[in-house]
Parts: structure tokens; C-alpha cells; sequence
């Protein structure tokens, strides 16, 4: 990951991956554009039967290099063309005036921003039934047991059924990720059939490895019914390469993947682009951050000229704006409630903690839980316990279980499969509790966690956003609890001010993004001189700070702690 440039990237720009980034926006179809303006306020781009044998367009098979052998889309036969089937809802929904949209879109507390000049967006439908989605997702969806869409879901659907592209931003839990996987089915069952040799109808990318995992399992369970027309493949690293290429060379209508990997098997000729019409970015921050832009900039400037793109995250730091301006066509904003800030679902407490006091500090945190379920209380609740480094993970399971509390660790330095154990583990029960770095974070979805703590405290605002997000999901409630030392000042003040802007009902969203953070270290940096000279700077916590003597067993943790949190540590959690 990191500085990865694909070769024939190289090739183009004579460069490395920062012209990457200067590279020019994706051709545009000229029929795409006419095709909205015909149809008016719906915003469809077009129906099955206009689209199929329409010549132009189509080819946009991507710029890589295929081997002979490879299922790129075979010579002497045309390319089919994405069909954008016009969106239907029901007559309930046709029937809505401005004023009852406007009500629906208050009570649901969205917000949609259309570009200036174009046609209005779907409005925003309360039930599944008045969608106008294919009998085979309903039936699937009531299995599902969803019966009412989220806020999300309500707006964001009608307007992906659309076809139109969506910059969609709502807090962790709210389920985002069926507003893209179900029109994703409903896309790919109006598409004709794959040919041999032909690549995937929906492409959707993820930060890690087990965000793609659970994407697949959604857009699996959302397909259920139909699962001879939408079948999926995941392609994630860690795993051998020949089991992915083979089921993508026999052929699948939607893959789930991370850009890395996905990018090999598109450089090795095992899959290819020209029938994707459906895009998904997931946590699209998130795969900026961990440097994988060159590598998605390269994937949507290959893409067919007829595409959908749609773009998702809790957090909307302003470097996705810049690549939503290149790669969307006139994108729908849509926005749920509080975003880019911690969920007013989850209880929050700061906690201050010598580095030295942590181990303790968690055990007896966690112990308390433990003791609770013993005398015959609720259960422990599945807790999630971030630290930064992966080192650390290990450290402190293995404290952990020497204390009787059964512990998993998830990082990015272990093996595919014991990445998928620790979290069987856990989402199974059998570990109460998972140490984990950043790579847990984002986007997963354990029915159960009751209990968010941070032993260390992220660097930046919007992790700590999604971390705590793991918990207090679907409209439950959580608990989240943070152990800070000094060099965590700067986002402490920065959570406090966000609970207190959410306590007053703001929903102003806070700076993120890379300026946020360059800012951050520079007044964190100021805020410790301050402090060094007694200048102020003194954090009040929920819990005062309780001075708690360290057990002999534990410092060598604590050393190692001190020794490693130099700038920088962090970014070893990321590794997919
Ligand atoms: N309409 C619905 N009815 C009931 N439960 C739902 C509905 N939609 C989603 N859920 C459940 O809510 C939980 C959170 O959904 P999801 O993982 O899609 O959230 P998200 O917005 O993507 O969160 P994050 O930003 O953390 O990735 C999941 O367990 C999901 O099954």
C-alpha cells in the first residue's frame, strides 16, 4: 500500500503517485448528460430497452495491460453498455407535493444539496414497498427483518435507484451500507446477463479487510433470492491470489474488494471494468488516508463512460470533496442528522491516565464488568478496546487473559486467518473483549458491543468519530470510555467541545481532513509548551483523575508504551 503507483500510471505521467493525483478527470459520455435533461425531474438515465444496441460509449475497458489468457472482454464482440432502468416509485410516493417532502425530509432530518441547474432528487420514500425494488430484494429484505428504511436508507435509495451519483454522509450505525447494496441488486437485475470473459456489474471498495467481508455478507443476504443473477466475489489481501481469480475469472456481478488487491487482479487480466456501472466507495476517507488514492483514481478514470459513482462515510473531510468533484457527475448530497461528529447514541467519559496506569486502570475497568455478570447482573458487555500499535494489541491481550478476561487481538500484523478467528471469537462471544488497532474502527458491524474504550487515544478527530461508533449502532445505546495523557490534549478539547456542541443540538460539523490534522499538531504542540511552562492546560475529566499505583507486572508495558508513541506510530495499524 502506501506509495503504490501501477506501472502503466508510471508510464502515463512520468511520475510517481503525486501526479496521480493531477491526472485529468475521467471522459464523460455526452449521451449522459442529455439523458438527464430529457427526463426531468426524475433524473434516470435511460431504460433497458433504449439503451441496448445504442453504439456509442461503450469500452471503456481501462488502460490495463491483459494477459492473452485473461477474461478481458473478447475481440470482435461490442461492449454492453451499464442500462440505467427509469425509477418508479410508488404512487404514494408520485403523489407527494413539495410541502410533504419537505416534512418527511424534516422528520427524517436529511438534508439534500442538488448542483445548481439540475433536476430536482427522488424524494425521500418511508417504506421499503413504495421503493419500487425488484420482488426478490423485498422478499430478502423482510428475511432481513428491516422493516422500516433509516433515514439514510429513506433518501438515500430512491435517489442511487435514480441512477444519479450521491456523496452521502450519515453517523456511524445508521445503515449506510444497505443504501448502496440494495440498489446495487436492483442495478445489476436490470443489467443483460454476463458473457464469458465479461468483469463485475458493481464494484464496491473498502478500507480493510473486514469491512469488505461484511459488505459481501450484506450485498450476499440483500441477493439472496437472486442469488443465481447477483452473485459476489470479495477480494481482499491475505489470502492466496488463485481462489479470487478463479471466481472471478468464471465470472461475478458484484465484487468487494480493497483497491490494493483489486488493482492486482485488474493488472493480472483476472477480472476487468467494462461492465461496471455501479461504483461504491465506502469510507472513502479512510482509503485516502491509508494512500490508496492512486490506486481508486485509477480504477474510476478506467471505468465505462455510462457509470454510477457513489461515494459513503460517517466523516466527510474536505480531500473527498476534491475527488468527488473530479469523479462524480453532478452528485446528490445527502446528509443524515449529526455527521462528522461522535453519535449522541454513546456515552461518553474521558479518563485521565499516565501511560503507566493504563493496564491497570483497563483491567479493573473491565473487571468490574466481569464481577457484575458474576453476582448475577447483565452480562459483560462485547468491548472493543483500541490501543495504537499492534505490538501493544498482543501485549495487552495476553494481560488480559492473565487476568481470567477472555481477549482477542485484531491488527494488521496477523494472518488472514487469525484475523478472522479473533473476530469469530468475538462476535461469537467467546472473547467478551477485542484489542485492536485502527483497522477495527471503520465500518464493523458486531451485533452486541456495549463498550468502547480507548486504552489510546486516536490522533485524529474522526477516528475517535468511528471508533466509538462501533457501539451505540441501529439506534441502541453505548458506552464509550477514553484514557488520556497529555500528548492527547489537543482531541480532548476537541471531544469536549463536540459534546457540548451535541448537547445544545448543534449539528455543525467539525474541520476534518488532513488541514484539520496539521492544525491539530500544531496546537497540540503548543498546548504541551503551555503546559511544560504552566501556562494552563488543564483538561477537567468526568472522572477526575485518580492517582492509581502501578503494579510491578505491568511497566514493562508501560515503558514500552513511552518508548513508541512518537509521532507517526499509528499509521503502523494500517496495513491492508
Ligand atoms: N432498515 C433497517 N432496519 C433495521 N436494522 C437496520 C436497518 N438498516 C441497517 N440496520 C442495521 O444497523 C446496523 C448498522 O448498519 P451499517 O453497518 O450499515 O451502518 P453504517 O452506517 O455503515 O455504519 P458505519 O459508519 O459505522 O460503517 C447493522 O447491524 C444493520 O444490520
Amino acid at each position: 500500500m502506501g506509495g503504490y503507483v501501477p506501472p502503466h500510471l508510471r508510464n502515463k505521467t512520468g511520475a510517481g503517485a503525486g501526479d496521480a493525483g493531477s491526472a485529468p478527470p475521467p471522459p464523460r459520455s455526452s449521451s449522459f448528460g442529455d439523458l438527464r435533461s430529457r427526463d426531468g425531474g426524475g433524473g434516470s438515465r435511460g431504460g433497458w430497452g433504449d439503451d441496448r444496441g445504442s453504439g456509442g460509449g461503450g469500452g471503456g475497458g481501462g488502460s490495463f495491460a491483459r494477459r492473452a489468457d485473461g477474461p478481458a472482454p473478447r475481440a470482435g464482440r461490442g461492449p454492453i453498455e451499464a442500462t440505467f432502468a427509469p425509477y418508479d416509485p410508488s404512487d404514494r410516493v408520485k403523489a407527494l407535493n413539495e410541502d410533504q417532502i419537505a416534512d418527511i425530509k424534516q422528520r427524517l432530518n436529511v438534508m439534500v444539496e442538488v448542483p445548481e441547474g439540475e433536476p430536482e432528487a427522488a424524494a425521500p420514500v418511508e417504506s421499503f414497498r413504495d421503493m419500487n425494488l425488484h420482488e426478490n430484494i423485498l422478499a430478502d429484505i423482510t428475511a432481513h427483518k428491516y422493516e422500516t428504511p433509516t433515514p439514510i436508507q429513506a433518501q438515500g435509495i430512491p435517489v442511487a435507484l435514480s441512477g444519479r451519483d450521491i456523496l452521502g454522509c450519515a453517523e456511524t450505525g445508521s445503515g449506510k451500507t444497505a443504501s448502496f447494496a440494495i440498489p446495487m441488486i436492483q442495478f445489476c437485475l436490470n443489467q443483460p446477463p454476463l458473457r464469458p470473459g465479461d468483469g463485475p456489474m458493481g464494484l464496491v471498495l473498502a478500507p480493510t479487510r473486514e469491512l469488505a467481508q461484511q459488505i459481501d455478507k450484506e450485498v450476499a443476504a440483500f441477493g439472496q433470492s437472486s442469488r443465481r443473477s447477483v452473485r459476489t466475489c470479495i477480494v481482499v489481501g491475505g489470502v492466496q491470489m488463485h481462489e479470487q481469480r478463479h471466481e472471478l475469472r468464471a465470472g461475478v456481478e458484484v465484487v468487494v474488494a480493497t483497491p490494493g488487491r483489486f488493482i492486482d487482479h485488474l493488472q493480472q487480466g483476472n477480472t476487468n471494468l467494462a461492465r461496471v456501472g455501479y461504483v461504491v466507495l465506502d469510507e472513502a476517507d479512510r482509503m485516502l488516508d491509508m494512500g490508496f488514492e492512486p490506486q481508486i483514481r485509477e480504477v474510476l478514470q478506467n471505468l465505462p463512460p455510462r457509470h454510477q459513482t457513489l461515494l459513503f462515510s460517517a466523516t466527510m473531510p474536505p480531500e473527498i470533496e476534491g475527488l468527488a468533484s473530479q469523479y462524480l457527475v453532478k452528485p446528490i448530497k445527502v446528509k443524515v442528522g449529526k455527521v462528522s461528529v461522535p453519535t449522541a447514541n454513546v456515552s461518553q467519559t474521558l479518563e485521565r491516565a499516565e501511560e503507566r496506569q493504563k493496564p491497570e486502570l483497563l483491567v479493573a475497568l473491565l473487571q468490574e464488568e466481569m464481577d457484575v455478570a458474576t453476582r448475577g447482573g447483565p452480562e459483560m458487555p462485547l468491548t472493543i478496546v483500541f490501543v495504537e500499535r499492534k505490538t501493544r494489541c498482543d501485549e495487552v491481550v495476553q494481560l488480559l487473559q492473565g487476568e481470567n478476561i477472555p481477549a482477542a487481538s485484531l491488527h494488521g500484523g496477523l494472518s488472514q486467518w487469525e484475523r478472522e478467528t479473533s473476530l469469530k471469537d468475538f462476535s461469537e462471544g467467546r472473547a467478551r473483549v477485542l484489542v485492536a488497532t485502527d483497522v477495527a474502527s471503520r465500518g464493523l458491524d458486531v451485533k452486541g458491543i456495549g463498550h468502547v474504550i480507548n486504552m489510546d487515544l486516536p490522533r485524529a478527530f474522526e477516528d475517535y468519530v468511528h471508533r466509538i461508533g462501533r457501539t451505540g449502532r441501529a439506534g441502541t445505546r453505548g458506552r464509550a470510555t477514553s484514557f488520556f495523557s497529555d500528548r492527547d490534549a489537543f482531541l480532548v478539547s476537541q471531544i469536549k467541545t463536540a459534546l457540548a456542541e451535541l448537547e445544545r443540538g448543534n449539528t455543525a460539523a467539525f474541520q476534518m481532513g488532513k488541514e484539520a490534522r496539521r492544525q491539530e499538531k500544531e496546537l497540540a504542540a503548543k498546548f504541551r509548551s503551555d503546559l511544560k511552562l504552566g501556562t494552563g492546560g488543564v483538561i477537567a475529566t468526568e472522572s477526575g483523575t485518580a492517582a492509581v499505583k502501578v503494579d510491578a507486572k505491568y511497566a514493562h508495558m508501560a515503558a514500552a508504551t513511552l518508548a513508541a508513541s512518537k509521532a507517526g506510530a499509528a499509521d503502523a495499524a494500517w496495513d491492508d
